[in-house]
């Protein structure tokens, strides 16, 4: 057998990083050597010889950690949301000095969430009107979810390639917010619940029928395999991936 891979994890004492703490633990093929919260500083990476960083951070933190582990020639797995577009752009910048460097951006882990992403990609052609209900405790810091905004960019460039023009929407007089955050063009609607995890619905619409596409996680052990699928293949992928879409083959 091939030596564990040596693993940092970046917000260890969160509710994801105290998840993936226990799941690289308990790997047979991973070994943890280091459990970095925010008062530590990097260097614990770089110190104990972390061949793989997972960020489950915070959107303010996730940038500078990621440029820290380019740096230092440390694969990255970033589970954190709140990087868009410029901030991807930014990460491919970096990555050019390093090119054997791999970072994966995950805006989901979950199995059922990146299934769910891509069937919302494979129905967006068919239907007119499509909107995004995104449902998470009331804890998260950011809205709308990482998830959602993906699943809106993927939904946008779907619809866009097969020449579908605005969703229809005659509103001229709302409350603001009524009609939720647009994001490329899809509106996406942010609850907070005491009670929820992570969960989300893409709503088609077209003439005399509707197509919801659901996800729900129950338990943070469902993003785990995820996690744990990352840290074995973000070595092997130089540059910026993003989503796991490729690592599942789908
Ligand atoms: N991709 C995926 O599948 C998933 C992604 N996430 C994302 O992961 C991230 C973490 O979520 P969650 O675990 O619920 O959040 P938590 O708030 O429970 O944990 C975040 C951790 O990051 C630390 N932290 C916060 N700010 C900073 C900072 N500026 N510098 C360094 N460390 C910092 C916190 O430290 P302290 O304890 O001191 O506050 C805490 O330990 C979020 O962006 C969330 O959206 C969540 C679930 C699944
Ligand atoms: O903060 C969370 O909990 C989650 N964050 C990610 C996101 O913003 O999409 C993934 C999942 O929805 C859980």
């Amino acid at each position: 057998m091939n030596s564990p891979i040596k693993v940092g994890v970046l917000g260890a004492r969160g509710r994801m990083g105290s998840e993936a703490v226990r799941a690289v633990d308990e790997a047979r093929d991973t070994e943890l050597v280091a459990a970095i919260n925010r008062e530590d500083g990097l260097t614990g990476l770089t110190d104990h010889g972390a061949q793989v960083a997972v960020d489950l951070t915070h959107p303010d933190a996730v940038l500078d950690n990621i440029r820290f582990c380019i740096e230092h020639g440390i694969h990255v797995v970033v589970g954190t949301s709140g990087l868009g577009t410029p901030e991807l752009e930014t990460v491919r910048s970096w990555l050019a000095e390093r090119p054997e460097v791999g970072v994966l951006v995950a805006p989901n882990f979950a199995i059922g969430a990146v299934l769910s992403m891509r069937f919302a990609e494979l129905a967006a052609k068919f239907f007119e009107s499509v909107e995004i209900i995104e449902l998470h405790h009331p804890k998260k810091a950011d809205a709308p979810s990482g998830t959602a905004a993906r699943t809106a960019q993927v939904v946008a460039q779907a619809r866009a390639d097969a020449g579908l023009g605005a969703v229809p929407d005659a509103t001229t007089k709302e409350l603001d917010g009524a009609r939720g955050a647009d994001v490329e063009g899809v509106r996406v609607h942010s609850v907070r619940m005491t009670g929820l995890v992570a969960h989300q619905e893409v709503l088609f619409g077209t003439e005399g029928e509707t197509l919801t596409i659901r996800h729900d996680s129950y338990d943070r052990r469902s993003f785990m395999p995820g996690v744990l699928l990352s840290i074995r293949e973000v070595g092997a992928r130089p540059g910026l991936t993003v989503g796991l879409e490729a690592l599942l083959g789908i």
